[in-house]
């Protein structure tokens, strides 16, 4: 008999037919009552962003691999999962360089007042050479400080180095010699990083030590110039203190990718903000890199259904 898969988001055709040569795969939404009915006889689960929990594996006696479709895995209760030998799996790798064309596009977005002058001139405002307090600011030659210099950060930090000639700054769990090498980059504590960048970006994981790491302290002792762009995970950031912060222009401008609650508050105070530019987290939303993500994942589902290691197997266990 086939193992049971519950799909929770869409997944391409092909890969969806992929799977089910492999397993009994059924798409539902966590919302939905067939979702629970089949929980219980589950041996894989594959989707991204819905949390799984204690109470959500005690549904799910048989589970044998949940296959996350990300990078981030912050949805992911691990130690609940190693404790149950239940494999996790997520999608290193084949974003990786697509979301750091996104973090850099934003950042590049914020600095310059795109969107903003997007709605000027579409509103039909554009009647003359544009003056002083529409300029945007220089991304080239400034100063990119980057808290967690993991895949993506690095590749964010690449374009900045080679395309922008930034000099780069960098905070991160352990040194990175190879990136000092390659990038110039000097490793500073994050209180340096914070007073001495002009552009402050977030590309670490959402975990206990990085909840909540940038609040009110932490924009203080940014420059009033500095440009705050967050790509990581709304959590990591105070979303009051954020406000608060571009509110008394304790810095210049924000660009975020990610939000505490997603979908954002319509009602949020950032969404009226000409000085915080807003994405709907797009990081790695291109029609290429999500199907590698669907396929690296269903990949990791097949392996561990199989009794293999998965390619991208996070926590150490192997039924
Ligand atoms: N906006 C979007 O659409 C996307 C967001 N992401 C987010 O980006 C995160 C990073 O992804 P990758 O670069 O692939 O992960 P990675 O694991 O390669 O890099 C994370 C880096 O953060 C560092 N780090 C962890 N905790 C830290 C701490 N407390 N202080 C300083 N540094 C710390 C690690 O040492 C590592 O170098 C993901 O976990 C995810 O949350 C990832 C993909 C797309
Ligand atoms: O992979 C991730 O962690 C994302 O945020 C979406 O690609």
């Amino acid at each position: 008999m086939k193992p049971k898969v519950i799909v929770y988001n869409r997944i391409p055709e092909d890969l969806m037919e992929k799977l089910s040569s492999f397993c009994d795969a059924y798409q539902c939404s966590p919302e939905s009552e067939e979702f629970f009915h089949h929980l219980p006889t589950a041996k894989g689960m594959i989707g991204s962003g819905y949390t799984i929990d204690e109470n959500l594996l005690d549904k799910a006696p048989e589970l044998k691999i949940v296959s996350n479709v990300s990078v981030g895995y912050n949805n992911l209760n691990i130690e609940e999962l190693t404790k149950r030998g239940i494999m996790a799996t997520n999608t290193p790798d084949v974003l990786t360089e697509t979301t750091a064309d996104t973090i850099f596009g934003l950042l590049l977005a914020t600095a310059r007042r795109m969107p903003e002058l997007d709605r000027y001139v579409k509103a039909g405002k554009w009647e003359a050479s544009i003056t002083e307090e529409l300029f945007g600011n220089d991304v080239h030659h400034k100063t990119l400080g980057m808290i967690g210099m993991g895949r993506i950060g690095a590749a964010v930090a690449e374009r900045a180095h080679f395309g922008f000639k930034m000099n780069i700054l960098y905070h991160n769990r352990t040194r990175k010699p190879s990136m000092e090498n390659r990038l110039d980059a000097s490793y500073v504590s994050l209180d340096h990083l914070l007073q001495n960048s002009d552009f402050v970006c977030v590309m670490v994981p959402l975990t206990p030590e990085t909840a909540n790491l940038i609040g009110e302290r932490e924009f203080k002792l940014m420059k009033k110039s500095a440009i705050f762009i967050n790509g990581s995970r709304g959590k990591v950031v105070k979303e009051e203190d954020l406000i608060k912060a571009l509110e008394d222009k304790e810095i210049l401008a924000a660009g975020l990718d990610v939000y505490r609650e997603e979908p954002i508050d319509p009602e949020s105070p950032l969404l009226r903000m000409d000085h915080c530019v807003t994405l709907p987290h797009i990081g790695s939303a291109t029609a290429e890199t999500r199907y590698k993500m669907a396929e690296l994942a269903v990949e990791n589902l097949i392996q561990g259904l199989q009794g293999n290691k998965p390619p991208s197997l996070i926590n150490d266990v192997i039924v």
